[in-house]
């Protein structure tokens, strides 16, 4: 997803602004990919984006939310199972068929609120072009008028933030096939770039923001080229009304050279932005971002698995978005429920950890995979996450901790001995990793 030219005329930098502290603090958003393509929710689950090499990944696309591109391609398994299952059918079909009789917005919201998460991003517009809300210009190519006939961002948006999280909205500038149609399918990422493609996606975005404020537009792919100026229905002017709409909004970085308040990676693609001082990672909890019928628990992450990764992206600064994709009817499918749930149960004995928490200084400890050990901290408090019971060594420097007053966040006291290089700690049996926590000694603290 190569940024495209930009237009030197536009000067960037005069909306670059702190991030947001909510945004960091969060650590963990829930990302909700629910379309149409739930309903033939079907894929090859290949692999992890970044580890697939593009030849293999184009016509074995483990997202099935890509369905409608992959079933373009012959000798694509995708193309074969829809024949079988489909027939001739029209991919639009599958709107019509996209009941959500069983959508409970808060429902899915109170599962999102006890697995952790502090915000939640929704796609209202994938690369299918179907807009989740009564988008302009969509006609009646949008589930207020079809399929539903609901605007489930409305829905959403106002359950989330009853629940007392953030709520975000995806928006694919980058691609559209309703508007292109397949340029060429074995090149997935050619983008429309003209000014009425431009115009159309601004007004969209701009939809966005009036209609529900949204707290993080999530733009996916890059914007249009014609469209990264400062006129009216330019780029610039689309962030400035966001920001002077939206005080404390966040935009990602998918939006080309132009600007962003935080930088993402995708599953192990584009780890290099994981170095930015204010990050995100995005993955499923499988390998599709859309519900993915063919998936089971060897392609996704259990609630230690996910424990895990979220740990190690804010031991190294980063937040987790972390994506469920509902089936067609509005179900979260129970594999993915029971992650969030264990992923939540965790939390709610160890989130002082993750929530609030950024790196701790690597004078005073590092990360270690044998016993594996994360480290995080608040400035008062360093937090060992050990994913190990019994009597474990970590490494650090115990002059820069208070060892006698190792505590589990739940306040249980854990012995704790120096030893040379490190700490010999005695843990409690734990459902999942072990926290620690040391009161920091002195003025060595979280990394900046
Ligand atoms: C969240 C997922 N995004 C996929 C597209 N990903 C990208 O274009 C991409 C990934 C990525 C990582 C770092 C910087 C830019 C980047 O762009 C998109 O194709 C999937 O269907 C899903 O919506």
């Amino acid at each position: 997803c190569e940024a495209g030219p930009v237009d030197d005329a536009v000067d960037w930098t005069d909306l670059t602004r702190p991030t947001p502290a909510w945004f960091p603090a969060a650590r963990l958003g829930i990302f909700v990919h629910w379309g149409a393509y739930s309903v033939p929710a079907w894929a090859e689950p290949t692999g992890e984006l970044g580890t697939i090499d593009e030849a293999t990944w184009v016509r074995h696309n483990p997202y099935a939310e890509w369905y409608w591109h992959t079933i373009q391609l012959p000798g694509a398994p995708a193309r074969e199972h829809h024949r079988t299952v489909w027939g001739d059918r029209p991919y639009d079909d599958f709107l019509d068929l996209w009941k959500a009789e069983s959508f409970d917005a808060a429902a899915w919201a109170r599962l999102f609120r006890q697995a952790g998460a502090r915000y939640v991003v929704l796609v209202t517009k994938h690369h299918d072009g179907i807009a989740l809300w009564d988008a302009p210009g969509t006609g009646t190519r949008n589930t207020v008028h079809r399929g539903p006939q609901r605007d489930l961002v409305a829905e959403l948006a106002a359950a989330v933030r009853a629940e007392g999280l953030r709520f975000g909205t995806y928006y694919s500038g980058g691609l559209d096939w309703s508007v292109t149609g397949f340029l060429d399918p074995e090149q997935p990422l050619l983008r429309p770039n003209d000014a009425a493609y431009a115009a159309y996606a601004a007004v969209h975005v701009r939809d966005l923001v009036d209609r529900y404020a949204p707290d993080v537009l999530w733009n996916d792919i890059e914007w249009p080229d014609a469209g990264k100026h400062r006129g009216r229905l330019g780029l610039h002017e689309l962030f400035r009304h966001y920001y002077d709409a939206v005080a404390e909004g966040v935009v990602n970085d998918r939006w080309g050279e132009t600007h962003w308040d935080y930088r993402t990676s995708e599953y192990q693609h584009a780890r290099e932005n994981e170095s930015a001082a204010v990050w995100e990672n995005n993955r499923g909890i499988g390998l599709s971002f859309g519900y993915n019928q063919v998936e089971g628990p060897e392609h996704s992450l259990d609630a230690h698995a996910a424990v895990r990764h979220l740990v190690d992206v804010v031991s190294r600064g980063g937040n987790l978005l972390l994506d469920v994709g509902p089936t067609a009817a509005g179900e979260i499918p129970e594999l993915q429920r029971r992650t969030l749930e264990g992923l939540g149960a965790w939390l709610a004995a160890n989130g002082g950890a993750v929530h609030g928490a950024a790196p701790l200084s690597p004078a005073v400890a590092t990360a270690s995979d044998e016993p594996w050990v994360r480290w995080t901290a608040t400035p008062t408090t360093a937090y060992a996450v050990v994913d190990a019971a019994g009597d474990v060594t970590v490494r650090a420097d115990h002059d820069a901790v208070d060892w006698a007053a190792s505590r589990t966040p739940a306040g249980t006291a854990v012995e704790a001995q120096p030893v040379d290089g490190g700490l010999a700690l005695r843990l409690p049996p734990a459902d999942g990793p072990a926290v620690v926590g040391f009161p920091l000694a002195g003025t060595v603290g979280p990394r900046a």
